[in-house]
């Protein structure tokens, strides 16, 4: 054999693929501003500590209900907003602080894809317009011209090019947001992250878009992280889902594992509220969890675990102790005490399970304290 030949390591396993983005301890605290010299009274604790990463090619589902921080989280990790706290890393490069300026080049990369088709387009703009921004703010001419690039993507998006030189209100709400999404791609960036994008449509035409991401995302080899309060959606689009309640994480885990064996008690009581599609399985009696109450206030979050107060599990130990995001499966991080589905991280733990008692619902389906009340109507989300 010469010397030059590379002999393959044959024991060494297959790297992982290095994450597109990398989020740790992520934070956005925003002001409360009182008096006439605006002082500083408090602060709503938006995001308060996300850590997790985005793979190159995946689809990352945010899911958790109104206001806990979804959004905020989208505009952190796009730089539309300026973290508080915590690392953002794209491609290996810190971008956490970086200027309007420096992060000019990084707006091709990283685009978004807005909720509200209605008002994310500006109606005095054509949609020629509207669609080669893109180009005009980086100073960039496609081959072929602005207006030809224009219209590919326009086609690409499954809208007429002929329609270059219309306006907004000459669309449906479906092909509105396909305008937007021809935005957003038209720079080709690798990360997309939209923010509801089809809560504002007809449900006949959700399933349109939802697709047409999915094909955008197979032909141009994109990543996305897609924030939705609806778990179908989630289900459909994603490959690994986060789950966040109230600023946090509090499980991560693939799609299958998620849905078919949910172990943060809140991710249980979310999936708990989903119509079951199956018709061999209607009219069975699911198991269906209540959650009471409003999500608490993120200006003033409950101590130790902040789901504490509206979890049928909860002991003493949940009040007092915040619980890691930690691995208890391969892949599956979730922070809780006492998840559902795995072995109990606090055992001797034997306070009275107060915050099911303020919950103040019937016994839970499987003998727990409180707060759950199976095939009970309402549910969580939105
Ligand atoms: N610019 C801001 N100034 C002050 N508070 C804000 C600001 N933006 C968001 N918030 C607050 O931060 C919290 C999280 O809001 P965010 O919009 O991120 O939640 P969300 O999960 O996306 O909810 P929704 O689905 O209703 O949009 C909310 O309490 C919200 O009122």
């Amino acid at each position: 054999m010469s010397e030059n030949v590379k002999i393959p390591e044959q024991s060494s396993p297959p790297e992982p693929p290095d994450a597109l983005l990398k989020v740790e301890g992520l934070v956005k605290h925003f002001p409360i501003r009182k008096g006439l010299l605006r002082r500083e009274t408090g602060a709503v604790q938006a995001v308060d500590g996300l850590t997790f990463d985005v793979r190159p090619g995946e689809t990352l589902g945010v899911v958790g209900e109104s206001g806990c921080g979804k959004s905020t989280m989208g505009r952190l990790i796009t730089r539309l907003l300026e973290p508080t706290g915590g690392k953002i890393e794209f491609q290996g490069h810190d971008i956490t602080h970086l200027g309007v300026g420096a992060m000019r080049p990084l707006r091709r990369d990283v685009q978004m894809i807005f909720q509200d088709p209605y008002s994310s387009l500006n109606p005095r703009h054509t949609i020629g317009t509207i669609v080669s921004a893109p180009f005009r703010l980086q100073g960039i001419t496609p081959e072929g011209g602005v207006k030809k690039e224009v219209q590919q993507l326009l086609e690409l998006v499954g809208l007429n090019p002929e329609h270059y030189n219309r306006y907004p209100h000459e669309f449906s709400g479906g092909q509105r947001q396909r305008i937007g999404i021809a935005r957003a791609l038209a720079l080709k960036p690798k990360l997309v992250v939209a923010d509801e994008p089809v809560s504002a449509l007809d449900v006949s035409i959700q399933a349109q878009v939802v697709n047409l991401l999915d094909d955008l995302q197979d032909e141009l080899g994109l990543t996305y992280v897609i924030i939705a309060h609806d778990l179908s959606v989630i289900r459909h689009v994603s490959d690994r889902i986060a789950v966040m309640y109230l600023g946090k994480i509090v499980e991560l885990a693939d799609r299958a594992s998620l849905y078919e064996s949910p172990m943060h008690p809140y991710t249980k009581a979310l999936l708990s509220a989903v119509p079951i599609p199956d018709p061999r399985r209607r009219g069975v009696r699911s198991e269906r969890i209540l959650l009471t109450g409003d999500v608490p206030s993120p200006i003033s979050p409950p101590s130790g675990c902040r789901f504490h107060t509206r979890c049928w599990k909860a002991t003493e130990l949940c009040k007092e102790q915040e619980p890691p995001l930690i691995a208890l499966a391969a892949g599956r991080q979730v922070a809780c005490h006492h998840p559902e589905n795995a072995a109990d991280q606090a055992p001797g733990d034997p306070a009275p399970a107060s915050a099911g008692e303020a919950a103040g619902s019937a016994p839970g389906p499987s003998g727990e304290a409180a707060g759950s009340a199976p095939e009970s109507e309402g549910g969580a989300g939105k």
